[in-house]
């Protein structure tokens, strides 16, 4: 065979015009520094930021800090085959998680990928984890309820499609039970779900995970973990990619619920990773952007108006707090932003009343507009009788001489406080929860000894659906006490049958 010198030429000639070497040296970096799950590159002059980057060996990265001469990264995944010198390219693209209804009923980890071994997630549709929050003008005011099943929150602290309410409490006060039953409540609403895990243990996910299939609601939820034994960056991404999944329905006009478990870890993630990439520390060593990492989070919970779909995303951020204090740095931070706050007290669930929610601290400040009208009207002043009841309470263990109006209130109260209490995971429908706070306020549990209240509730609830089923049903639709005493016929009907406990 014999070589023909000017085909040879050529060829060189025409490599040396095809060559372009500014992208080369723009698109692919070097990796100077590696460590902590952080990377500095040199050669990226134009990486954006929040941009996702590749590593030679396949890992990805995304570009946080971007300085004079380099470029910090951020490692999401095992960064323990990193070196000194690898080869970082640009992707183009910046941090996109798969969203759509093929992720309902999955388990997946911050980046989307699948983490149940059910296989891989079908979906073509991709959503930007950081999107500006809807604007003003395409919102409206919060007007639907969101049911949470839970006696406390429904008739105290109400929650509207779209509000964001806060969670708070010490560890191992039955916060996460709260967004559980919340989320198992969903069955028959027209409402889907996603639950956040950040930081938690596998095995606690696992049997969240377990109970959501058990009760028949893991088909409308979506499970996002990023477990204790992931690296930081994963954790701080974990909340963006649940809203970012949780976007794709609203603007698809759906109702959606994101519960963020819990933020306090994700704040802690942040920090772990802006000391590593050493921006400047502020108060607690948190970095002074801590708060725009939760605002621009919570922001993007909305009710879209009717132009734009009606669509709606309620977010529940939990904090935890060390030893009841809300006044911290992270918890007073997330307080400003929400609209509201349940407050769960440690010595409430150990003295039995569970959910352990404090009346006094607990608000909700848009939710109110969004109760059913039925509930409004009975749970009206439950929640100053329950504060006066606390006090009286409280100073009526120094004397036992009280007046008749005291005792009243008092053994009122007593009820108020079994009535309020919900075991676990046994939310209860809003018309039922409306008999029974009707029968408290209108005085009809007055003569029914304490222990047995809760007793009373349960059977009193199987006897309506046995002999009220019209009364629930118009309780439902309309969301409107009926006329006439049909109520309290009904419970006057149920205290004839019912039989307190012989002493
Ligand atoms: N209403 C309830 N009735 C009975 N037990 C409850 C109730 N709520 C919570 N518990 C129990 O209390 C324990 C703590 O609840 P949970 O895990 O929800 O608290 P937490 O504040 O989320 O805890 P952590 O700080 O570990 O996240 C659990 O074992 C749970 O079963």
């Amino acid at each position: 065979m014999s070589i023909k010198a000017d085909e040879i030429s050529s060829l060189i000639k025409q490599q040396i015009e095809d060559f372009d070497g500014d992208i080369e040296v723009n698109d692919v970096g070097t990796v100077i520094e590696v460590g902590d799950g952080i990377a500095r590159a040199h050669g990226l002059d134009n990486a954006m930021a929040g941009e996702l980057l590749e590593f030679s060996n396949g890992v990805m990265g995304m570009a946080q800090n971007l300085e004079e001469n380099n470029v910090g990264i951020v490692i999401l995944g095992p960064f323990a085959d990193i070196k000194e010198g690898d080869e970082v390219r640009r992707t183009g693209r910046v941090m996109q998680v798969p969203v759509g209804e093929e992720l309902l009923g999955r388990v997946v980890n911050p980046l989307g990928q699948p983490i149940d071994g059910k296989g891989p997630v079908e979906t073509s549709k991709n959503r930007e984890i950081e999107s500006p929050a809807p604007s003003i003008m395409d919102r409206q005011s919060v007007e639907e309820p969101l049911q949470t099943g839970i006696k406390a929150i429904d008739a105290l602290v109400p929650i509207g499609r779209g509000q964001r309410e806060l969670i708070i409490g010490d560890r191992q006060t039955g916060k996460t039970t709260v967004a559980v039953d919340t989320i198992l409540n969903q069955k028959n609403e027209d409402m889907l779900c996603i639950y956040v895990a950040i930081g938690q243990k596998d095995s606690t996910v696992r049997s969240t995970v377990e109970t959501f299939r058990r009760y028949g609601v893991l088909d409308k939820t979506i499970v996002v973990s990023a477990g204790a034994s992931e690296p930081a960056p994963l954790l701080y991404l974990a909340p963006y990619a649940g809203v970012s999944m949780g976007e794709d329905f609203m603007y698809n006009g759906k109702h959606v619920v994101v519960v963020y478990d819990d933020l306090t870890k994700q704040a802690a993630a942040y920090r772990e990773l802006s000391l590593l990439l050493r921006r400047p520390p502020g108060r607690e060593a948190f970095p002074g952007d801590v708060f725009y990492l939760h605002s621009r989070l919570l922001e993007r919970a909305a009710k879209l108006n009717d132009d734009k779909g009606g669509g709606s995303l309620t977010a529940l951020p939990f904090v935890e707090t060390q030893a009841g204090d809300i006044g911290a740095y992270i918890p007073t931070n997330v307080i400003s932003i929400t609209d509201g706050q349940i407050f769960l007290q440690s010595d409430l669930f150990f003295s039995g009343v569970r959910p352990a929610i404090n009346a006094g601290l607990s608000v909700s400040r848009v939710g109110g507009s969004a109760q059913l009208k039925a509930m409004k009207k009975v749970a009206g002043t439950l929640r100053l009788d329950l504060a006066s009841f606390r006090e009286l309470e409280a100073f009526a263990q120094f004397g036992s001489d009280l007046d008749k109006s005291t005792q009243a209130k008092l053994d009122r109260g007593a009820r108020t406080v079994e009535v309020l209490k919900q075991g676990l995971h046994e939310p209860i429908d809003v018309e039922k929860q409306v008999m029974i706070i009707y029968a408290l306020t209108k005085g009809f549990l007055d003569d029914i000894p304490v222990n047995d209240v809760t007793r009373f509730e349960k059977e009193f609830h199987i006897w309506l659906d046995e002999n009220r089923k019209e009364l629930l049903n118009t309780l439902r639709e309309t969301g409107k006490l009926t006329e006439g005493d049909e109520m309290s016929e009904a419970v006057e009907a149920f205290k004839k049958v019912f039989a307190p406990t012989e002493t």
